[in-house]
């Protein structure tokens, strides 16, 4: 069987270019996903369930990293979604976006068309906000900063706020950081460059009270209903198929495990796009012979593309949670231990789409650089660059000199946030391989700071030829000194968000890095292992992320990340992947202009400046005149519908 378009893995990204692409009823696409489709599972769509898909097998890949030097030789869980809408289905729903400085990072790495403008349309592209209600209003004060222009009006995804915020916690975290900083929300964080406690949109649809992700919001019944596009669930994904030609390694088809256990093959007219996440896109790319030429070897994998960056710039935000037990009334998620008190929050959530299940859990912070005193002064942060990136800079971390320049570039500049914060009203519900988690009787609090820019790159790569063996994940936790220095005094400041009035004891720098290596964890958000860049400045694929040396092999998750986004990172994996999609139907109308200008050889150029192979006239199914829906521009300025 044959599809325009194989899309490896149906996770967030993949959804959102499936569905995209299958809008155009004259191409055929195949979506293959290794999970199963759950979105009609209480445990995925129920907000506050989020934890307990966590470390069950039917719904989490459930990875483990290597033993982390710097983090007291603990290993990390890293949970990723093994369904159909991928780690979307299983996050915690908090939407962020990144700085302004970021994004530009992105460009100023040598990837053209890219940068915080560009891709600005892309967020209001993929989602509909709704606005506030009384409860976001005058609890968490939504109004003092959000900012309607940013708001998407006609995306698939839904986004907007809970209906049940507790002045106890939610208030008071938003008071507490206007206390602080000395000031209220300086705008809407979506611009880039605010600073401040807030509470967080979330992709929660405010209809249903519902998860909102990528398997029910882009594809709900009508993209169901569509006769060009197949959703397999269940079929894992072995290999991409590849063969040599003048201009490239072309990708043909993909090799798969059925649910049966017999293996398929199906062939790939136009592209083969990779959606199968930061942790086994590489993975999936070096068992197709796209790697390290000595890794390959070794496991005995033909060698298509020699590129030992496949893998390679793994970063990762860094989290330290706190646990604090609450006063009695305070509400906590771990009142949900008792099972009167969760039956009665199941009744309130079914019936009235209320309560302690209905919304996201958790409320937001982004601050400038923090120590034990508060904001820190200009100086100290510049004579800590100049001193870890200067005198004491370390070779081990990985990262070029010219990222790390740009990384403190980009984190110099005034006003933007540099450490994110979160209240999670929640004992940690992590998967903790080492046990180390303290356990209370009474329930508890989380108060969590974030490494938002990690200096340190880590790595992952296969362990076997076998797509059933899980690669060798190495983050690479704290490698690189600075990344201590700054989360330590984060953690520091927590103390201060704990007792904002009342004399407190310091904690003392060396604790506080005590505290970090003791528990420190991921916060989920494993980016850059098939970094865009070009292929000499450790690239994996190009500015319209097509795999250096293939012609129609895409990445499009959050492997393609070349720097970590501040703030928690689906909205950057959607807008991301809206824009993919443009690029992708950009390239079929090229072929389709080419075509009718009488071309109709079997390697017209795309945009991206590959060739591709066959096209929908070719294959009879389609006219020869651009979607409808295609309007980009060379820049991809514009998202298109
Ligand atoms: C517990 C948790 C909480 C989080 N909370 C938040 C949050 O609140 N806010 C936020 O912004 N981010 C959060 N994140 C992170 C965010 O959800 C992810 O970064 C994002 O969803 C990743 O999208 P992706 O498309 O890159 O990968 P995924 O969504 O993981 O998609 C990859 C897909 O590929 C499939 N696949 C992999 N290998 C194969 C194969 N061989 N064959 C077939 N299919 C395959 C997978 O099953 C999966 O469906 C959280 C993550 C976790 C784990």
């Amino acid at each position: 069987m044959s599809f325009n378009y194989i899309i490896v893995g149906g996770g967030t990204a993949g959804m959102v270019v499936a569905t995209r692409l299958s809008k155009d009823p004259n191409v055929t696409v195949l979506v293959l996903e290794a999970g199963a489709d759950k979105s009609s599972d209480p445990a995925v769509l129920t907000p506050g369930l989020f934890s307990t898909q966590i470390g069950k097998p039917e719904y989490d890949w459930m990875f483990r990293s290597t033993r982390q030097a710097h983090l007291n030789d603990r290993i990390i869980a890293q949970p990723r979604g093994k369904q159909l809408g991928g780690t979307s289905a299983m996050n915690i729903m908090v939407i962020m976006h990144p700085t302004r400085a970021n994004l530009d990072a992105w460009g100023a790495l040598g990837n053209e068309g890219w940068s915080f403008d560009e891709l600005a349309p892309y967020y209001r592209k993929m989602s509909t906000v709704t606005p506030p209600g009384p409860n976001a209003r005058d609890v968490v004060q939504v109004d003092k900063w959000h900012d309607p222009v940013l708001d998407g009006d006609s995306g698939p995804l839904r986004i907007g706020w809970g209906n049940d915020y507790p002045e106890s916690l939610h208030g008071a975290w938003v008071k507490t950081f206007d206390h602080l900083l000395g000031r209220g929300m300086t705008g809407d964080p979506r611009n880039g460059e605010a600073v401040g406690g807030f509470q967080n949109m979330e992709s929660v649809s405010p209809d249903t009270r519902c998860r909102s992700y990528a398997a029910n919001a882009y594809y709900g019944p009508e993209e169901r209903a569509r006769p060009n596009l197949t959703v397999m669930t269940d079929t894992l994904v072995v290999r991409i198929a590849t063969k040599q030609t003048p201009s490239g390694i072309v990708a043909i088809g993909v090799h798969v495990r059925m649910p049966d256990g017999e293996e398929q093959y199906f062939d790939a007219i136009d592209e083969v796009v990779l959606c199968a996440g930061t942790i086994q896109s590489p993975q999936i790319l070096e068992l197709s012979g796209i790697g390290g030429r000595a890794l390959l070897e070794q496991h005995s994998i033909p060698v298509m593309v020699d590129n030992p960056n496949v893998g390679e710039n793994l970063q990762d935000h860094p989290i330290v949670g706190q646990i604090f037990e609450v006063k009695e009334g305070v509400r906590s998620l771990d009142l949900l231990k008792d099972p009167g008190y969760a039956e009665t929050a199941m009744e309130e959530f079914s019936k009235q789409g209320t309560g302690i299940l209905s919304q996201g859990p958790v409320t937001s912070a982004y601050t400038p650089f923090v120590d034990k005193d508060g904001v820190m002064p200009e100086a100290e942060v510049k004579a800590l660059f100049d001193e870890y990136l200067g005198s004491k800079r370390n070779t081990a971390h990985d990262a070029t000199d010219h990222e790390l320049q740009l990384l403190r570039n980009s984190m110099e500049k005034p006003g933007s946030n540099q450490v994110q914060y979160h209240l999670l009203p929640a004992s940690l519900p992590v998967q903790d391989p080492n046990g180390i988690s303290p356990v209370f009787d009474q329930p508890q609090v989380a108060v969590m700071a974030i490494l938002s820019h990690p200096f340190g790159r880590g790595h992952v790569h296969i362990s076997s030829s076998s797509i059933t063996d899980p690669p060798m994940l190495d983050p690479r936790y704290l490698v690189h000194p600075l990344d201590m220095e700054i989360l330590a005094r984060s953690v520091q400041f927590t103390e201060r968000i704990r007792y904002p009035d009342f004399p407190h004891a310091d904690v003392s720098l060396d604790r506080a890095k005590e505290i970090v290596r003791q528990v420190a964890f991921s916060c989920y958000h494993p980016a850059g292992t098939c970094g865009m860049r070009p292929r000499e400045a450790r690239g994996v694929v190009d500015a319209r992320l097509v795999v250096h040396g293939t012609t129609n092999l895409r990445v499009v998750d959050a492997s393609v990340f070349p720097l970590m986004p501040s703030g928690n990172i689906q909205a950057t994996v959607y807008a991301v992947a809206e824009r993919a999609a443009d690029f992708i139907k950009e390239a079929l109308a090229e072929r389709r202009r080419a075509s009718a200008a009488g071309g109709g050889d079997n390697g017209s150029t795309d945009s991206a400046g590959g060739s591709t192979v066959g096209s929908v006239d070719e294959d009879g199914s389609g006219g020869t005149s651009v979607h409808g829906d295609s309007s980009m521009d060379g820049k991809g300025s514009n998202a298109s519908a």
